[in-house]
């Protein structure tokens, strides 16, 4: 009698049976989800409470991937505030609830929304429990401190002028924007963490294959976040032939992380520095009082690199935005020209130099011009989820049981029609009032929300205050003028964490007089 079959069946029915189990164990999971789960009640379509490869196809599949996000949006359209995304998540897009945030004292990040994406890499951002990512962002927030900031900002105010000036060389070319903007974005980044910038501003094409990598990267991530985790930790380890093999962008990846590698060390092996100097950001983690094992070369390089790429694409997607609005805008860049123009003529009469990042927020429409950018540039489509495990939550009649994944989405407070008027349109004018613009800024949150919130908000305005003023400034010496490029070149399509667009990218023709000439297929 066979021991492992006692019914005397043949090898057949076994392997029906062995197919069968699975079956019924994922029929009986999928019943369960649409009858006793806790969150059977709550709206939504019936194929994303069934399965989490719903939200799969979207993410990995449709239209290219990093879709999700307009799908959920949709779903919103369809069964109102309060929808179930996947089998244990829902999404509240109603701008006055912000419970999960609130209590984010006791909130944590779900591990397979991050830490699958983000990959092995344990930095502030990854951190799953309140109690370690307190423990991480303590030394951080310190060196994103505005006193600190402002030591750097010569740094930051030379990249912004290096971009400048390499945008008046290139008299009658065309450039992209997209790249240029993400070369400056990651020059102020490494600048103000290592006190000297990792240079992408000095690559000729802008360094193209570097930007596109990182959308290479993402969009892995995304592969992995649906399985399991496994992908990124798989390319990581494939050997660089192999990988640049696979798709030539893994180069530049490698490059990217040995640089980080050489920075990081070098930090680390730096003798302290003297009383009164500035400690650079890994320096400064070294000095905290974090734990030893907080310490390691591995969270070292994690958190700088989590830092960098939350800089690069972010920064660079307003600028683009920004951008693009005002040049399709003939109207509202003259205004921001006349209200730069007049700001520098005063400040010139007082024995002033160029207008600094402090002159510049004094001034209301160059303030909307930014507030608009941040507002509608929409760099992190990505919902941004929270587990609230201690405590039931509430959304209207429905009760969110604790231990639920909850999320909600910066853009659909910004896209409400009842909180901005004509959401769509790019309106600095809007941000004027000043009672208007304290109710206005209670929902403009492009930082994301509660503990969590993106530690280089400031470092991120002053580059657009800067970025814009020296771009659109009397002083520029050069106009730029779209070119080729229709929206879908540079609105974000795809969510992969970041946002990112279907076509090429923002490209301008430079002149450095108001008239376009005929110029090189350029930069
Ligand atoms: C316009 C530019 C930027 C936008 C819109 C932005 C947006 C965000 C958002 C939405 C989050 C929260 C993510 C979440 O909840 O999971 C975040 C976190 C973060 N951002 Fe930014 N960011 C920008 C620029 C920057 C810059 C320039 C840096 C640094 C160089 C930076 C560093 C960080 C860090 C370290 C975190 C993690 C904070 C934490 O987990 O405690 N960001 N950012």
């Amino acid at each position: 009698m066979n021991i492992l079959w006692p019914y005397g069946l043949s090898g057949a029915p076994i392997l029906v049976y062995l197919l069968l189990i699975p079956c019924l164990v994922a029929l009986s999971v999928v019943v369960y989800r649409l009858t006793l789960h806790p969150l059977a009640r709550i709206p939504g379509p019936f194929l994303a409470a069934c399965t989490g490869l719903y939200e799969a196809y979207y993410e990995c599949i449709k239209d290219g991937g990093g879709r999700y996000w307009v799908e959920i949006q949709e779903m919103h359209r369809r069964y109102g505030p309060i929808v179930r995304i996947n089998p244990w998540e829902v999404h509240i897009a109603d701008p006055d609830w912000n419970a999960v945030y609130k209590y984010s004292a006791r909130a944590s990040k779900p591990r397979w929304f991050y830490f699958r994406f983000f990959g092995k890499f344990p930095s502030t951002n990854v951190a799953e429990s309140h109690a370690l990512h307190q423990l991480r962002r303590g030394p951080l927030q310190v060196y994103f401190a505005s006193s600190n900031i402002q030591r750097y900002m010569p740094t930051i105010v030379a990249q912004v002028d290096k971009l400048c000036a390499r945008l008046r060389a290139a008299d009658g070319c065309v450039v992209s924007l997209s790249d240029a903007f993400r070369c400056l974005a990651t020059d102020v980044a490494t600048g103000f963490a290592f006190g000297a910038p990792f240079g992408h501003l000095d690559e000729p094409t802008f360094d193209r294959e570097f930007n596109v990598s990182v959308r290479t990267v993402v969009k892995t991530g995304t592969w992995s976040r649906h399985t399991f985790g496994l992908l990124l930790p798989m390319l990581h380890s494939l050997p660089e032939s192999v990988a640049k093999k696979m798709n030539p962008a893994f180069g530049r990846v490698k490059w990217m992380k040995d640089t980080m590698t050489s920075c990081v060390q070098r930090s680390m092996n730096k003798p302290e520095p003297a009383p009164g100097s500035p400690y650079d950001m890994v320096q400064t983690l070294v000095a905290s009082s974090l734990p030893p094992e907080e310490k390691t070369f591995p969270r070292l390089f994690s958190e700088t690199r989590s830092v960098i790429m939350a800089g690069t694409e972010t920064t660079a997607t307003t600028l683009v935005c920004i951008t693009a609005h005002l040049l399709s805008d003939p109207f509202k860049l003259h205004k921001l020209r006349a209200e730069l123009g007049a700001a520098e003529a005063a400040k010139q009469e007082q024995g002033g130099g160029p207008l600094e990042y402090a002159d510049l927020r004094e001034l209301p429409f160059v303030t909307g011009v930014i507030n608009e950018g941040l507002r509608l540039a929409n760099p992190t489509p990505s919902r941004l989820p929270r587990v609230c495990e201690d405590q039931d939550l509430r959304y209207k009649n429905y009760v969110i049981p604790a231990g639920t994944t909850i999320s909600t989405t910066t853009q659909d407070t910004h896209n409400d029609g009842r909180v901005f008027a004509h959401p769509q349109s790019f309106l600095p004018e809007r941000w004027a009032d000043p009672e208007e613009r304290r109710r206005l800024n209670r929902y403009l949150q492009p930082w994301g929300r509660g503990a969590r919130l993106c530690l280089g908000m400031e470092l991120a305005t002053i580059d657009a205050y800067l970025a814009v003023s020296r771009l659109f400034g009397p002083g520029a010496g050069f106009d730029m003028s779209l070119y080729d490029t229709q929206d879908e070149d540079w609105v974000p399509y795809h969510e992969w964490f970041a946002g990112f667009p279907k076509g090429r990218g923002l490209r301008v023709r430079i002149s450095r007089s108001k008239e376009v000439g005929h110029g090189k297929e350029g930069i």
